[in-house]
């Protein structure tokens, strides 16, 4: 069985925050594939990057998308760089794929005062972020099957609209 639907976007999407209230809309359970590689793992992100690198994150995070999206039935909230792999991309065809998108700015403001993503830590974060859209906006484009902009829209409203699209 496939999930229901397939959330995708960079950090502050809200993939996390509209997978947990798309799923309590549509009375389904939620898999959110950071907080399964973090029981996997038995640490945080953050400590994984830090104890082990990114690759290796990587390679955990691929195995833990593969499962859900072979085996949840219910939404699946993917982190951000899932689908720089190919494997998971090939995986997403044929799913439905919602891609939130956001703007640059606006992700800056949801992601900036939080520390839990190594990626957007030290350095620049703006153009951190601006580069990391750069890479990965065709990426998102190219999995997703429905495109929903998050800029100025509650997560409610979010939520709302999506569960429209998804009884079309
Ligand atoms: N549509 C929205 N409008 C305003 N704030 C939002 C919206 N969606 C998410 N947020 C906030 O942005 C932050 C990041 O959301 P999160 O769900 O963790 O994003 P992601 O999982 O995509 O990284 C959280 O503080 C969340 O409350
Ligand atoms: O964009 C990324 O590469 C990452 C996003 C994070 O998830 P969110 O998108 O839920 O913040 C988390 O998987 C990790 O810190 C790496
Ligand atoms: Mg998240």
């Amino acid at each position: 069985m496939a999930p229901k639907a397939v959330l995708v976007g960079p950090p502050g999407a809200g993939k996390s925050t509209i997978g947990r209230r798309l799923a309590q809309a549509l009375d389904l359970s939620l898999f959110d594939t950071d907080v399964a590689v973090e029981e996997e793992a038995g640490r945080t992100i953050a400590e994984i990057f830090v104890q082990e690198g990114e690759p290796a994150f990587r390679a955990l995070e691929e195995e833990i998308v593969r499962k859900a999206i072979e085996s949840h039935e219910g939404i699946v909230s993917l982190g951000g760089g899932s689908i720089l792999s190919e494997r998971t991309r090939e995986l997403l065809k044929g799913q439905t794929v919602i891609y939130l998108e956001i703007s640059v700015a606006e992700g800056l403001k949801r992601t900036g005062t939080n520390t839990a993503r190594p990626l957007l830590a030290g350095g620049d974060p703006r153009q951190k972020y601006t580069e990391l859209m750069r890479k990965r906006r065709p990426l998102y484009r190219e999995v997703a099957s429905i495109r929903i902009r998050t800029d100025g829209r509650s997560p409610a409203r979010v939520v709302q609209q999506l569960v429209a699209k998804l009884a079309e």
